[in-house]
């Protein structure tokens, strides 16, 4: 849901770029933008299963949230849903986003799509199980920042069930909550390949722009190399599970 092109973002930097996408109702739609993504060099498509339906966000509803230009769509299909109960974006996803996604879905984006494919949204190992089975390249634990359901867990508390469940068939990634260098840090301890971070890039992007955004995440580098200076990590090979304690282990050491 971005207000950019998938061709202007491609066409702003070099980086290394993957393609978040939700499965629309209309199969079309979701096809042409992966191959948009395709054409403008994106390596991945992450593909979000957590949000069949959009979440109950009451601040939304009571602020009337209008859902904003979504420029990839222009000239398909008009994105300004309008809703009398309240959130407009709400009254988006309703009307555009598959609520019938399942497993079988994996396959039919895999037979449009010669890119790898990660899952962004999974909470649980047998879900991951499931996931690696149908192919993706990736898992992304995620509980789309506590945005979706109340009481879902937090990513971290189910990273280590995910990464064992997984057996190092394909690369586990988690996001939530990352807001210090010693968050990246522990993720990395329990077995996270990588950790992803949404709020704190948006919060340094509305602070000072793209200098924001660069200072944010030369905040989280400096932090991680502290954390791991201070636990006798050199590399980030040397972090391992032995440098955290999880509230499980606490309770065993009480028993
Ligand atoms: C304003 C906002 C918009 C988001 N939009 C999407 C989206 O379109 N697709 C998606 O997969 N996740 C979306 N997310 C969830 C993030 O990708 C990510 O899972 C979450 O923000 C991570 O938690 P953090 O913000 O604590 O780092 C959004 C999050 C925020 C805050």
């Amino acid at each position: 849901m971005s207000m950019c092109t998938v061709e202007e973002v491609a066409s702003s930097c070099d980086a290394i770029r993957f393609f978040q996408i939700y499965v629309h109702k209309r199969r079309d739609i979701t096809a042409q933008l992966v191959q948009r993504a395709e054409r403008s060099g994106y390596k991945a498509i992450v593909l979000t299963v957590d949000v069949p339906k959009l979440g109950r966000r009451e601040a939304d509803i009571k602020n009337k949230m209008v859902a904003p230009q979504l420029k990839n769509f222009e000239g398909l299909f008009s994105t300004q849903a309008v809703s009398d109960k309240g959130s407009c974006l709400e009254a988006y996803a309703d009307s555009t986003l598959d609520a019938s996604l399942n497993w079988k879905d994996i396959g039919w984006l895999r037979s449009i799509t010669k890119l790898p494919i990660l899952i962004k949204g999974v909470l649980t190992h047998e879900d991951a199980i499931k996931a690696v089975e149908a192919g993706v390249a990736g898992i992304v634990i995620s509980n789309h920042g506590g945005r979706q359901l109340d009481y879902a867990p937090a990513a971290i508390s189910v990273l280590e069930e995910v990464v064992h469940a997984v057996k190092g068939k394909v690369p586990v990634f988690v996001d939530g909550g990352v807001r210090r260098g010693t968050d990246v840090f522990k993720a990395l301890a329990l077995g996270a390949q990588a950790v992803l971070i949404g709020r704190p890039v948006l919060y340094g992007l509305a602070v000072k722009g793209e200098a924001g955004v660069r200072r944010v995440t030369e905040m989280l580098k400096d932090e991680l190399e502290l954390t791991m200076a201070l636990s006798g990590c050199p590399t980030i090979k040397d972090i391992t599970r032995g440098h955290v304690i999880t509230d499980r282990e606490r309770l065993h050491s009480s028993l």
